[in-house]
Order: C-alpha cells, then structure tokens, then sequence
C-alpha cells in the first residue's frame, strides 16, 4: 500500500491548499504556545475551511490541559489528534478521537512496550529525541531502532525532508510519513517546492 504523507505545522492557509493540491493525505496544526508554528484557533479554522474534504486533520498538542484540547475540538474540526509530550493513554484515549502517540526516539526507547501501553492509538509517530525539545526539530535518528514489528501502525517523523525520503522508505516501511521543517523556507513558512519533492519522493522513492 502507498504510503500515506502528512505535513505538519501548517501556519498559512494558502500553504494548507497548496498541499493539498500536491496530494498530502493529511496536514497538522500545532496547538502548542511554545511552538514558533503554534496557530490560534481562528487561523486553524480558516486553514480547515479552506481544504478540501479529502485531507484529514490531525491536531498537535503537547501536555495540554483538558481543557485546551475541549476548546480546540469544539471550534475546529479535527480529525485525529496527535499528542507528543507525556499523556497518559487513558488521557489520549478521553477525547473519543482517532489518537496518534509520539515517540522521541534514542537508543534503549522501547517500542513494543509503547505500542503495548497505548494499544488505543491508531498509530506511533516516532520522533528524534532532542533534550528539552518535544518535536518539529528537523532531527534525524538512527532508524535501525525502528527494526522490529510493531502492532501499531508506524509513522515515520524527525528531521525527514526531500532529500531523505527515499532512504528512509527503503530502510523503514512505515504506513505513514510526517514531515515539518524539511519543508519550509522559514520556522512555520512551507515552501511549495520542498512540498512538492517530498511528496514526490514520498510517492516515487526519488526527487
Ligand atoms: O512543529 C513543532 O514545532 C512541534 C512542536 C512540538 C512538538 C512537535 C512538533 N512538531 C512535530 O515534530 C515532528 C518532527 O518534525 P520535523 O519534521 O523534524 O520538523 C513532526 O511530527 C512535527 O509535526
């Protein structure tokens, strides 16, 4: 099966319709004040409605309160949430929403254990992990820690862009990539050109 592309971090309305355009299965919005692409729910909404019915939405959030993400779900429609700090499985799975968990990833993480403790996810997003930084660092890992089968569908994030892509499939088969800063001309600005080969890439295997 073809591999399904997000693109995560989606600031401007016009770079949401642009992936759009380029075939993106799916775009993220960052819910996260620490962010430099955190959006305000009036931007989020503006980019949803701007899409075409074909592009789910997932909603990024990192060790956000109830009450934020309550907030969040009732002005915007999100299709899928990704939570990327330290929620607990019964936390992620409270919303009644399709969940991702994200993963930082260094040598010793263990993957299965993981995917056992958030059996409820519809998948794992593994990430680098960077001391102090929750994600959208634009860091690459060792993907040979990704060798084993999980029973979690795997999305493949950190530090991917157009140049790696093609690597990166061919060493980790995962169901879905995730892609941020490989795509941007500046922290939260997607450059439609790296849009395009990254997804080129994504289908096709090279630039
Ligand atoms: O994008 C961010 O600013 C961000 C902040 C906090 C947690 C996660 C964040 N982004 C996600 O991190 C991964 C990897 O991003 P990158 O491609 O290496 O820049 C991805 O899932 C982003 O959505």
């Amino acid at each position: 099966m073809a591999v399904r592309v997000k693109i995560c971090g989606i600031t401007r309305v016009e770079d949401g319709v642009e992936a759009a355009r380029l075939g993106v299965d799916a775009i993220g919005l960052v819910f996260y004040p620490k962010s430099p692409r955190n959006v305000s729910i009036a931007r989020a909404a503006a980019i949803i409605a701007a899409l075409p019915p074909f592009v789910s939405v997932v909603g990024l959030f990192v060790d956000a309160t109830r009450e934020w993400v309550d907030t969040v779900l009732a002005e915007c429609a999100l299709d899928v949430l990704q939570f990327h700090g330290d929620e607990s499985p019964e936390f992620c799975a409270s919303f009644h929403r399709p969940y991702l968990k994200a993963v930082r990833v260094q040598a010793g993480t263990d993957l299965a254990a993981m995917a056992k403790r958030y059996a409820g996810a519809r998948g794992l997003l593994t990430d680098a992990f960077v001391e102090g930084v929750h994600g959208g660092t634009g860091q690459t890992f060792d993907w040979s820690l990704l060798a084993e089968d999980l029973p979690l569908p795997l999305i493949l994030s950190g530090g991917l862009d157009e140049h790696n892509i093609a690597a990166a499939l061919r060493q980790v088969h995962p169901a879905a990539v995730d892609v941020s800063s490989g795509v941007e001309s500046a922290k939260g600005i997607k450059d439609a050109a790296r849009m395009a080969a990254f997804i080129s890439g994504a289908r096709h295997g090279s630039l």
